[in-house]
């Protein structure tokens, strides 16, 4: 995906390839981190996340393939510069404080006599909002104040990327929501590169300002939420990052013909060739709408308090709506359906998970 004028990369992963054994992990990987962004890496379990971010620690070697920062080579051919001296921050899942050190103790370890001296501690606890903890112990701290012990840990050497592994996923959900909040506006503040690797698609579109979505072992697609979101590349990664109603369709320049009716398809999606049958469309389930008395009918209905989810089957399809307000229509009842959305996506009508475009550089 072409960089944004604006956006300087920073932190560049290139072409890194990655086999355990028969294994492999990573297939040729390439991402790119713009100075001061967060990019969610995002993917299933086993495409190769972890592997991508070990590699860009220094914990892992790849086969081959290359990682600079700020322009500075940290992994390529004939180079490889130890984790210890890559100035590259590391948050676990557990948080892994030492459980015999206090708050302080554990932000300073690791910390250089020149950083000490220089009130780095304290300058980091405050940062983060610790300083009335610093002689608590770990087991003496919520799980969300012990992840900001642990970011704290990762800040206080004043690294120049931040890598995240699943940092929240030890967190019950309703304190992952509220850490993760905090912690993405603690790094906004902070103005630090990183990185966080999810499979939780709500996760990685609040903590990127970009997502990379990653499927064995290479990247997908590099866009912000709302491009992903909008626009995916092929029809595993429009299931992937949202739910997804795929129709069949014929295509007549920016219009596509499909059981729900005419929906308008974006010109750069359609292309030159693209007319024809044998497409899909996608439609997001809150981009149609219900009406009484139909040819389809409901056949489960989900109520989520902020909106609904109807399934319903029309013909031989089936396909999901989302609604804002509800429930209005129950099980058995007789609906129309009709596209309410803005232009879509279309793709040529290949079995989902197979490669519809070629793989973004
Ligand atoms: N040290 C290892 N030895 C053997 N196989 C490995 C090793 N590390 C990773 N793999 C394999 O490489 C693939 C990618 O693993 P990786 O941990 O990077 O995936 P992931 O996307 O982070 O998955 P998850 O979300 O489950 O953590 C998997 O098939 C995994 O089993």
């Amino acid at each position: 995906m072409p960089n944004s004028p604006e956006r300087e990369d920073f932190l560049v992963a290139s072409d890194v390839r990655r086999r355990f054994g028969t294994t492999v992990a990573l297939d040729g990987a390439t991402v790119a981190v713009g100075r001061g962004e967060s990019l969610a890496l995002l993917g299933p379990s086993g495409c190769g996340k972890t592997t991508l971010l070990r590699v860009v620690a220094g914990l892992e070697r790849p086969d081959s393939g290359t990682v600079t920062v700020d322009g500075d080579v940290l992994t390529g051919p004939g180079r490889d510069v130890p984790a210890e001296r890559r100035r590259v921050g590391m948050v676990f899942q557990d948080a892994a404080l030492f459980p015999h050190l206090t708050v302080e103790r554990n932000v300073a370890y690791g910390l250089g006599r020149a950083e000490l001296g220089a009130g780095r501690v304290q300058e980091t606890l405050e940062l983060v909002d610790l300083a009335h903890l610093a002689h608590r112990r770990p087991h003496e701290l919520s799980g969300g104040q012990a992840q900001r012990v642990a970011l704290a840990r990762a800040l206080a050497p004043r690294p120049r990327v931040l890598l995240f592994d699943e940092p929240f996923t030890g967190l019950d959900s309703a304190l992952r929501v509220r850490v993760r909040t905090e912690i993405h506006a603690l790094l906004r503040a902070v103005g630090v590169t990183s990185v966080f690797v999810t499979h939780d698609q709500e996760e990685a579109f609040v903590l990127g300002d970009r997502v990379a979505v990653m499927r064995e072992g290479r990247v997908r697609q590099v866009g912000t939420p709302a491009e992903v979101y909008a626009s995916p590349v092929d029809p595993w990664v429009a299931r992937f990052v949202g739910e997804a109603n795929l129709l069949p369709a014929t295509l007549h320049a920016d219009l596509a013909a499909t059981p729900l009716g005419d929906i308008p398809v974006r010109a750069e999606a359609a292309g030159a060739t693209a007319t024809g049958t044998g497409r899909q469309v996608l439609v997001r389930p809150e981009h149609l709408d219900l009406e009484p008395d139909g040819p389809a009918v409901v056949t489960d209905v989900a109520f989520y308090g902020h909106d609904c989810s109807y399934s319903v089957r029309l013909g031989d399809l089936d396909l999901l709506v989302r609604a804002a307000a509800g429930p209005r229509f129950g099980v058995g009842d007789r609906v129309g359906v009709r596209f309410a959305g803005p232009r879509t996506t279309s793709y040529p009508d290949v079995p989902a998970g197979v490669a519809a475009t070629p793989v973004p550089a």
